[in-house]
């Protein structure tokens, strides 16, 4: 049996799914939050588990260096890497929205000027979005902290996701426009997907029972 290779989000993400590969019985071992080891084998199942960056997941996944990764669908939709994108894992529930400061008194798109400027870590979604429809924007790219951008003058708007809202509202900021839905999505390299088809499927299958319980 050849050695299969996870590649895992290292944040928020992280402590969801191992759960669920320890239940669906994918992995045995436990793993500990407070290691700095980046590669974790499980000896029984034949298994490494990698852990990267959120965003860095579907690279590995993408380039074969893992078989099979979790990613958020936002990171899918801002990367479009070619991935084979198998299941929902219902959990990281986000919306990609599109925000700006609530004292502007714009409560939807169309009531945007047709030009602007952008602050977001999604830049291909954000500029995808715009173009289609019909609006003229400057991207600033940022890494976190998004939005911090409106309210200190850096852009007139955000893109970024929203979960609660808490964010937005502590800053002032109002949603105008909703650009995707994101939750975590399971990802197999395309190739591993066709060379190791039954093992992956059956990895698929008993995740999948796992969450519809
Ligand atoms: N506030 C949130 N609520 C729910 N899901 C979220 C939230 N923020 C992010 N996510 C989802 O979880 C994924 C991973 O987010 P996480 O914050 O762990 O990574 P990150 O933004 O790259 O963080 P870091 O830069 O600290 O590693 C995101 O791609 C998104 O799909
Ligand atoms: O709607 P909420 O529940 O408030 O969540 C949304 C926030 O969560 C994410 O930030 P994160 O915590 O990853 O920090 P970051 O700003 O450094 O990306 C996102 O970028 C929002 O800022």
């Amino acid at each position: 049996m050849n050695k299969l290779t996870i590649a895992l989000p290292k944040g928020r993400l992280f402590k969801s799914v191992v759960p669920i590969l320890q239940e669906a019985g994918i992995v045995n071992r436990d793993f500990d939050d407070d290691s700095r080891k980046l590669v974790l084998t499980d000896e029984d199942n034949n298994i490494d588990i990698i852990l990267s960056k959120a965003v860095d997941v579907q690279t590995y996944v993408e380039n074969g260096a893992a078989d099979i990764g979790v990613a958020g669908k936002d990171v899918l939709l801002e990367a479009g890497a070619k991935v084979c994108e198998v299941l929902d894992l219902g959990l990281g529930y986000c919306r990609l929205v599109v925000a700006l400061p609530v004292d502007k008194g714009i409560t939807n798109l169309s009531q945007l000027a047709p030009t602007g400027r952008v602050a977001t870590k999604y830049v291909n979604v954000a500029q995808r979005y715009f173009d289609q429809n019909g609006i003229q924007i400057e991207v600033v790219k940022l890494n976190g902290s998004i939005e911090l951008a409106p309210i200190i003058g850096l852009s007139d708007m955000i893109v970024d996701i929203t979960s609660t809202g808490t964010t937005l509202k502590e800053n002032n900021l109002i949603e105008i426009a909703e650009i995707a839905e994101s939750s975590a999505r399971l990802i197999v390299n395309q190739v591993s997907y066709k060379t190791e088809y039954k093992r992956i499927r059956d990895i698929i299958e008993k995740i999948r029972a796992v969450i519809s319980n």
